[in-house]
């Protein structure tokens, strides 16, 4: 079977099963093309169809060639008429002669549809034709900070790139071919660019310099705000490792403590192994621990391996509501078959065949509900019960992993997310945390909004305040994220609780405030640099080049090569270390700049302030 065939037979199949277009072909077994050029010509053809079904039923060529059918019709003129190299099978091959004899006729009601359209060029009717299916969703690209920079990239992956301000433009400049990129003003290294280019071919792509991931999906880690004291971090539901990776880039700008490691779960085996993979590739394998198989709420949390947890970030399998690019197949739209007499003119038979078309069409059982998961696996829903049923079970195994990271011992921050759109997965969930037992007596509560990281404090789009009982700090502490609002993102849903003491635990001693001593005041001591004083080591300064040597990973640098002078927001010394407070919190420039005078300026710096959590 030729690859019309199989495309065509797959873009008439019933959709009364359901399924996204991607899964019914790569789950294809018995396909003979490649899955990706199956799928590339059913995109493209469906998204071009309305304009080819009048192309080919005015040019009425489908009369003459009875071995056509009407979605064969579809691809071939659409390869004719669009591809780069014409219909991709041999100059003699029936299906390709039987169109090309047409091609005078087929090319000049293609020119009339355009006309008719208004739009002076084929590159304007393309521009048409992507608008009317919406804004492009661009390529989100986070620069992986243990292995480069921003100014890196802009001057290597992204040179001949154009910089634009907003990712609005980048989505409106997209249609019509346009390079472009712009710089996002949320979350610190990310980098929105034309969706079209495939930047898995590039090198920095390949050698883990950059990493494709939601604007989204980059929240969690974000609003987590790792830090050296926060002692070990636990991701729980890791794989594939978009945010694990994260974490060890953030944490990797501010200096990882001695020791300090991410424990990175995941239960399914063979996704732990695209897990390894992608630390290793990223860098981050030295800092991270992975358990491949291992069940987080098979944990006990207060083993000895967990005791300086001190924060979690959990992001659980989910609805996957909230992700773009899997149920969005543009329509097939097909001709009228030819009809049994050749007319120029439609008779009442033509017409009548016509709207009985229309209205089988129309009258076909509309797809029942689909539900994926993180693997892609897909369980139909054969009623809204099975869908309420399922998303209830959902929630109640998210709600399990909540309340388990809520009792470690040291824990004293976690994220909790999905990217589902679904209140009863995210705000229902939240909301139950909140008043369970363990979260009442360990203290448990969101953190507000106005503690939050800059770019999270600063996101527009917060939780429904409705599902959050009329709580209108808990939805404000909420950060959701909507797919189709014009802000180029999936849908999203993150949020983060906190602990203002560790002491407050029943029974809580002296051994369980986390690894770092701490003064009369429970704050952690540190020094000069910043770096929390080990109970462990006794080591009352930390000797940042011994600590290199023992573990390969400590650094302590902020932000270089950001800033316009390479070292980042803050103020160091002589020898180029951060200078910080007496708490311990990193000095601004800015701040000193205005002590002195020399600037009145409010400076809005990607991460100029640490927000959130303080000792
Ligand atoms: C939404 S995905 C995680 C995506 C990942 N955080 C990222 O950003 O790349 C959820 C993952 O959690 C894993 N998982 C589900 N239940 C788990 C459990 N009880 N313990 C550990 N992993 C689990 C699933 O196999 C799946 O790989």
């Amino acid at each position: 079977m030729s690859l019309y065939h199989e495309t065509a037979a797959i873009l008439t199949s019933p959709s009364s099963h359901g399924g996204s277009l991607k899964s019914k072909i790569y789950g294809n077994k018995d396909l003979k093309s490649p899955p990706a050029q199956v799928y590339a010509l059913a995109l493209e053809s469906s998204k071009w169809s309305a304009i080819l079904k009048e192309v080919v039923e005015n040019s009425q060529f489908l009369q003459e060639e009875r071995k056509l059918t009407p979605a064969l019709s579809i691809l071939l003129v659409h390869d004719l008429l669009l591809a780069k190299k014409g219909i991709a099978l041999p100059a003699s091959h029936g299906l390709r002669v039987a169109v090309e004899k047409h091609k005078a006729r087929l090319q000049s009601e293609f020119v009339r549809a355009r006309i008719r359209r208004k739009c002076p060029t084929v590159e304007a009717l393309k521009a048409a034709v992507d608008a009317e299916l919406g804004p492009a969703h661009p390529r989100w690209i986070r620069v992986n900070t243990l292995k480069s920079t921003v100014d890196e990239q802009l001057d290597t992956t992204f040179k001949g790139f154009e910089m634009v301000p907003t990712v609005q433009e980048v989505m409106a400049l997209a249609s019509i071919g346009k390079k472009v990129i712009c710089l996002d003003g949320y979350v610190p290294h990310l980098i929105a660019a034309s969706p079209g280019v495939d930047f898995t071919k590039t090198e920095a792509y390949k050698t883990g310099a950059i990493i494709l991931q939601d604007k989204a999906s980059c929240f969690p880690a974000y609003l987590l705000d790792p830090r050296p004291e926060d002692g070990d971090i636990i991701d729980a539901c890791s794989a594939p490792g978009n945010k694990t990776t994260h974490l060890a880039g953030i944490l990797h700008e501010r200096g990882f403590a001695p020791g300090q490691r991410i424990l990175a779960f995941e239960k399914d085996k063979q996704r732990a192994k695209t897990l390894e993979k992608m630390v290793k590739t990223a860098g981050s394998d030295k800092v991270t621990v992975i358990h491949p198989g291992a069940d987080f709420l098979q944990t006990d949390p207060s083993a000895p391996g967990f005791q300086h947890v001190g924060a979690l970030l959990l992001d659980p399998s989910c609805s996957g509501s909230g992700i773009v690019g899997r149920d969005d197949t543009p329509e097939f739209h097909l001709p009228s078959p030819a009809p049994l007499t050749l007319s120029k003119q439609p008779n009442r038979k033509n017409a009548k065949d016509k709207t009985r078309n229309n209205l089988k069409r129309k009258r076909a059982p509309s797809p029942a509900p689909v539900l994926l998961d993180d693997a892609g696996n897909e369980t139909v829903l054969a009623s809204p019960q099975a869908l309420h049923a399922r998303l209830a079970a959902l929630a109640s195994f998210q709600l399990s992993i909540l309340l388990h990271a809520f009792a470690f011992p040291a824990a004293r921050k976690v994220t909790y997310s999905t990217c589902s759109v679904h209140a009863v997965e995210n705000e229902g969930v939240v909301m139950l945390a909140l008043k369970s037992d363990v979260s009442r007596e360990r203290g448990w509560r969101v953190l507000r909004r106005e503690e939050q990281v800059r770019g999270m404090r600063e996101w527009p789009v917060r939780g429904e305040v409705e599902a959050c009982e009329g709580n209108g700090e808990v939805a404000g502490a909420c950060v959701r994220a909507s797919r189709g609002d014009g802000r180029g993102v999936m849908g999203f849903f993150v949020v983060c609780f906190v602990r203002d003491a560790v002491f407050n635990d029943a029974g809580a001693g002296d051994e369980d405030d986390g690894p770092f001593v701490r003064d009369g005041q429970g704050r952690i001591v540190r020094d000069e640099n910043g770096i929390p004083t080990l109970k462990s080591t006794g080591r009352e300064v930390v000797d940042l080049e011994g600590l290199v040597e023992e573990y390969g990973v400590v650094e302590v640098k902020f932000g270089e090569g950001e800033g316009t002078d390479g070292d980042g927001p803050f103020e160091r010394d002589a020898e180029g270390r951060i200078v910080r407070g007496p708490d311990g919190m990193p000095r601004l420039k800015a701040a000193q700049e205005e002590a002195s005078g020399e600037d009145e300026e409010d400076e809005d710096t990607d991460n100029e302030e640490w927000g959130g959590f303080d000792d």
